[in-house]
């Protein structure tokens, strides 16, 4: 049996910095570039080697059956400031037991429950919007986004200015991450940029405030609507019966945060991106939304029947899925698909350019949601499909996303539709999720019977071949 050695590099390395300039400017470019050279390769930054698996299924290993060889890389230990040791960092038997405690909060009669504020929130949203009225989409789904996971994550422990403060606050922390990871010395972090400042003055706030809802949360007798802080709050130590420590408690909410918003609102904002350029699939999702809801907001009793408002947002998160690139640590030498990876070397795993793999996604390029039909299963490697991970540390918040963004969509498709604004081409940002950076739209309103008569006259429509 042959001794397995370290993965080959890839071809494109500078003398002395190695890989760097393509990692730090044309990232994704390079990330589906290296699935032409084996399913495990190596790039190199100066020095520092770092392995990525071209392979889903290594990948599920990696992420899955194998997860405990593998542990919290140090790109994820840039969060450490903002999220200490909540879900997304901690390791091990803490991780597991943290993990059981929170998952009760994400059941699906929870999240039954909280569709109620998500569709609530997405209609006084697509109320308040005008006929005309020039947005930014990233940045109104970003709101959205932030209210809704405080409100059913919190419910009335946290009032409005602090929600206001927490939708302001959070962007200049992701931001501040997204520099970081640019920067492995980390001296640009103590520098006086206006990004360091921000981050700074954001991270105080909102430890305030969610320090000053746990206290208060605590002192009061209880009572009131069983949210995730109620769970976090009540919850004890299977052995010890110690409640869990207010810090720990401190740093999960900042990990749901976090983790909850920019995921799905940049989901968001590139779906009403893809929509404005592809009419055929735009006309199909307005069918669907109008004689499902008829101008009405949609409620979770409507989820089974918007299947195509889901394969949009399906297929949206398989051309742009927020996690783009997952990493983790080698925690010992390991071999991984007969490559050895030696200790402590970070391994990543790339959801889009899997994602972009035409040996698993027929034309994968092409923006086809009806790919995800189940007439059309030979069009798509499910198994390859991974924008919201696996394993022990794969997405809490799965059910809650699938919900809210199909609320959102749905409600807003209802009424309204969003133009592009600006003829700047939108181009993803890969920072520590995938951006779209600022997305200039116009609102129009919608007339559901109007689209309803546009279908009926309308010839079958076959998408053409548009490209992103
Ligand atoms: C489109 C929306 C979302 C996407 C694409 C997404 C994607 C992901 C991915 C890829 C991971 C795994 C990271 C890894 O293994 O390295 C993850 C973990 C996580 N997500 Fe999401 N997520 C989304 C929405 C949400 C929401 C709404 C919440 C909570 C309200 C949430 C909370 C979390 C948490 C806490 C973790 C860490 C879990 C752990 O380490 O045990 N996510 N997410």
């Amino acid at each position: 049996m042959p001794v397995p050695a370290v993965p080959a590099e890839a071809p494109g390395a500078l003398p002395v910095v190695g890989h760097a300039r393509q990692l730090l400017w044309q990232r994704l470019a390079l990330l589906e570039e290296l699935r032409r050279h084996g399913d495990v390769v190596a790039v190199r930054i100066g020095p520092v080697r770092l392995f990525v698996v071209n392979d889903p299924a290594l990948a599920r290993e990696m992420l899955g059956r194998r997860a405990s060889e593998f542990g919290t890389s140090d790109q994820y230990r840039l969060m450490a400031q903002i999220t200490g040791n909540g879900l997304l960092l901690s390791e091990g038997a803490f991780h597991r037991r943290q993990r059981r405690l929170i998952l009760p909060a994400f059941n699906h009669a929870k999240v039954r429950g909280y569709a109620d504020t998500m569709s609530r929130l997405a209609e006084s949203w697509a109320d308040g919007l005008s006929e005309g009225r020039r947005l930014s989409a990233d940045e109104e789904f970003a709101a959205l986004a932030t209210e809704i996971v405080v409100r059913c994550l919190f419910s009335q422990g946290i009032d409005r200015r602090s929600t206001a403060e927490v939708v302001d606050g959070l962007p200049h922390l992701m931001r501040w991450v997204g520099s970081r990871g640019l920067d492995p010395t980390g001296l640009l972090a103590r520098l006086p940029t206006p990004v360091n400042r921000r981050f700074r003055a954001s991270i105080r706030t909102l430890n305030g405030i969610v320090r000053g809802a746990v206290a208060e949360r605590r002192s009061s007798s209880g009572g009131g609507e069983e949210d995730l802080l109620s769970v976090l709050l009540q919850t004890r130590d299977a052995e010890t019966g110690e409640p869990m420590a207010d810090r720990q408690i401190h740093d999960e909410v900042m990990t749901l945060l976090t983790a909850g918003t920019e995921t799905v609102s940049r989901t968001l904002a590139w779906t009403v991106h893809l929509l404005a350029r592809h009419p055929e699939v735009r006309r199909r999702l307005h069918g669907e939304v109008d004689e499902v809801l008829a101008g009405r907001a949609a409620s979770f009793e409507d989820l089974p029947r918007l299947p195509y408002t889901r394969q949009v947002l399906t297929e949206t998160l398989r051309l742009y899925p927020s996690g783009y690139l997952l990493s983790r640590a080698a925690v010992a030498d390991t071999v991984l698909g007969g490559h050895l990876l030696p200790a402590g070397s970070t391994v990543m795993f790339s959801p889009y350019a899997v994602h972009r793999d035409p040996a698993l996604f027929a034309e994968p390029g092409r923006f086809d949601p009806g790919r995800w039909s189940p007439e059309r299963a030979d069009d798509v490697t499910p198994e390859a499909y991974l924008p919201f991970g696996l394993g022990p540390h794969g997405c809490i918040g799965e059910g809650f996303a699938w919900t809210e963004m199909t609320i959102v969509l749905a409600t807003l498709a209802a009424r309204w539709e969003l133009c592009p604004a600006s003829a700047k081409a939108v181009r993803p940002v890969p920072t520590f999720s995938l951006s779209c950076g600022r997305m200039l739209m116009t609102t129009r309103r919608r007339s559901p019977l109007s689209a309803v008569v546009q279908r009926t006259t309308s010839a079958p429509i076959r998408p053409a071949a548009p490209t992103n």
